[in-house]
């Protein structure tokens, strides 16, 4: 008979990672990038100017070794990164506080710390919820404070994902805002790259259907977060955007339609990503200063 696998909780008991700051000069470049994948018609914030919500995931990057990359293309061992054996990753969502945006072109500090760990029972057993807290500072002052909650299981087998995918349909929500695209390997290729991002979910099929169970190229969670910014951005441009949350809750695939859609009302908007097969696959809320 098989032995039962040691709890989650075990492997990280003394696992306590400290603080860690970088810095970075916050070049145009990345906005220039991602306005060009988002096919708008120019660069989306020029220097001096707010950078978005959430489109400062394309700067403070950092490029390890290629020796030091696992099986999966996510680096083996990592700051923040929990020691579980086999380990697999999510991004499945984050909040973020911005008491003012920061600026592009401007020099910015980044103040990385483990914010909380939580073991929860999902459908597929048990998950490690790893929170990293990161506080962003411009000429001294503190600008932004953003959680990202990454989901860890262990050793899990193949084949552990049952979604078949069939022909994708375009799907029609009534919301007043949206966003409609279709994620395809290029895309996925080039924010991958913008996000110095090498896992291989993002880019290699066999891998991902093989080795990770999934019927295809997965989207990028940060991807989908920042589609949904995109309908307040797009909207209701005079609005602030003061506060943010949102949840990864069903994996997009390469290929499908999606659509990104929202329902403001007074100082906030509801937003989530649709496909034809699920009504939620991310969802957000954003508050408005
Ligand atoms: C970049 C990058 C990686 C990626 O981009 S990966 C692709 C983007 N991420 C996704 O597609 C994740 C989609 N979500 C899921 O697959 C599932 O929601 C998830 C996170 C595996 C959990 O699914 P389950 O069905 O197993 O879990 P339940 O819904 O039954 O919930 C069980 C408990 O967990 C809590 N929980 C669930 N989701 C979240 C969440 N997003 N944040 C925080 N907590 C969550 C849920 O509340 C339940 O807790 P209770 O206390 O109520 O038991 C890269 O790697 O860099």
């Amino acid at each position: 008979m098989p032995a039962t696998p040691p709890p989650l909780k075990s492997y990280v008991e003394s696992w306590t990672p400290g603080p860690i700051m970088a810095e970075d000069p916050l070049p145009t470049g990345p906005v220039e990038a991602f306005s060009a994948l988002l096919d708008l018609p120019g660069t989306a914030a020029e220097a001096g100017d707010p950078i978005p919500p959430l489109w400062h995931w394309f700067y403070f990057l950092t490029w390890p070794a290629q020796r030091d990359l696992g099986a999966d293309g996510h680096p083996s061992h990592g700051h923040f990164l929990p020691p579980l054996p086999g380990r697999q990753r999510m991004w499945a969502g984050g909040r973020c506080e911005i008491t003012e945006p920061l600026r592009l072109g401007e020099p910015a500090e980044r103040v990385s710390s483990l914010g909380s760990i939580t073991v929860k029972e999902g459908r597929t057993g048990e998950m490690l919820f790893v929170t990293e807290r990161r506080e962003f500072r411009q000429r001294g002052r503190v600008r932004l404070v953003e959680e990202q909650d990454i989901v860890y299981r262990s050793g899990r087998s193949a084949g552990q994902h049952p979604v078949a995918l069939s022909e994708s349909a375009v799907p029609r929500p009534a919301d007043p805002w949206q966003l409609q695209l279709r994620p395809d390997p290029a895309l996925l290729f080039r924010f991958s790259a913008l996000t110095a991002n090498a896992h291989r979910i993002h880019y290699d099929t066999p891998y991902v259907q093989r080795a990770e169970g999934y019927p295809g190229l997965v989207v990028h969670g940060p991807l989908l977060a920042l589609l949904m910014l995109e309908l307040p951005r797009r909207h209701s441009p005079e609005a602030r955007v003061r506060s943010l949350s949102y949840r990864l809750r069903r994996p997009v695939f390469s290929g499908e339609h999606l659509a990104a859609c929202g329902v403001p009302a007074d100082d906030r908007a509801q937003l989530r990503v649709a496909t034809h097969r699920e009504d939620q696959h991310a969802t957000a809320e954003v508050t408005f200063a």
